[in-house]
């Protein structure tokens, strides 16, 4: 049973309960999210079938393994391969498509997991800084599996996102699953301390855009997120009970040729006393798939973009952002 109407609001609330009848009916939900790909870049999904319980374990983890002192979660601070905790003010962003460098670090602490691939994958072998084990707090046992059960649901949900992207590029069911037979993820459990008399200039995080294929948010009811709107407005995107927040990143936008639009977005925690707490999954492409501007949307303009291997893609784009 589908509890949303359709919205007039600038963010969409778009039901996939339709699209598992596939055919005709999920082609009109892709027309959905094509529609809100091209306008604004971010839609929420609700009936999107992941478990309540799995989600409600994993904030309840997020919240206690925050709640750790300081010294055990520097345990496990974050290595080499982008794995593991980061302290609050831990990083300042240094370059994105669109905006200076960051003036303040920002005012979250997260614990990222990522990918996992068999010792001997070539991949892992390869030497890209996103190939790599995660680590995981030894002392606290049940925060792992309730991790990897959301994980589970996620990449479940990001391969059907896949199929429902690639009927909204207009080229069937089945045509993008070939770029993500080895997607690479990310999945951030984030922490925002209450800002209420926020420096100039101080975020949760900074102004930015999402650097990959699709972000699949979870937050919960403290708001914060702000979303740039083409006129350069600041709007909220709410809290909305049972719903993701989607958004695409900047290699979606680049393989439309710029025809999605990859939208800034922030977080400021306003609230007096309440922390926030959210869960970032990005889903992205394959190491080896090659991001080259679907024919569709080149449409005899040229392509603003050379092809480009994903997996190099992303390692020159983290570089330049978290670099220093
Ligand atoms: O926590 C949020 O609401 C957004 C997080 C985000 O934008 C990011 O991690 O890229
Ligand atoms: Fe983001």
């Amino acid at each position: 049973m589908s509890t949303f109407k359709p919205s007039d609001a600038a963010v969409p609330v778009i039901d996939l309960l339709p699209a598992l009848a596939g055919g005709d009916a999920a082609e009109r939900v892709a027309a959905q999210i094509r529609q809100a790909c091209e306008d604004i870049g971010f839609f929420y999904i609700a009936n999107h079938g992941v478990d309540a319980g799995v989600i409600r374990e994993a904030f309840a983890k997020n919240r206690e393994f925050h709640a750790l002192p300081l010294d055990r979660k520097m345990q496990v601070k974050r290595n080499r391969f982008h794995r593991g905790y980061t302290p609050v003010a831990g990083y300042t962003l240094k370059s994105t498509s669109r905006f200076a460098p960051a003036a303040r670090p920002n005012q979250l602490e997260a614990f990222t997991v990522r990918h996992e691939l068999a010792p001997d994958d070539p991949d892992l072998l390869s030497g890209n800084p996103l190939q790599g084990p995660n680590v995981w707090p030894e002392d606290y046992p049940e925060f792992k599996p309730a991790v990897q059960a959301y994980e589970r649901e996620l990449r479940a949900l990001g391969m059907r996102l896949v199929g429902l992207m690639s009927r909204a590029i207009g080229a069937g069911p089945d045509y993008l699953a070939q770029f993500f037979h080895k997607p690479i993820t990310s999945l951030r459990m984030i922490h925002y301390p209450p800002q209420p008399a926020p420096e100039e200039g101080s975020f949760g995080i900074s102004p930015h855009t999402d650097l990959g294929f699709l972000t699949i948010l979870a937050q919960d009811s403290v708001g914060g997120l702000e979303i740039q709107a083409k006129d350069g407005q600041w709007l909220q995107a709410p809290y909305r009970e049972g719903t993701f927040v989607i958004n695409i990143g900047d290699a979606l936008a680049r393989w439309t040729n710029d025809r999605y639009v990859s939208t800034a977005h922030r977080v400021l925690n306003r609230s007096p006393d309440r922390d926030r707490y959210s869960i970032a999954y990005f889903f992205d492409p394959s190491p080896d798939a090659v991001i080259e501007c679907f024919e569709a949307f080149v449409d005899g303009r040229d392509s603003r973009y050379p092809p480009i291997r994903y997996g190099e893609y992303i390692a020159a784009r983290m570089e330049a952002n978290y670099a220093g």
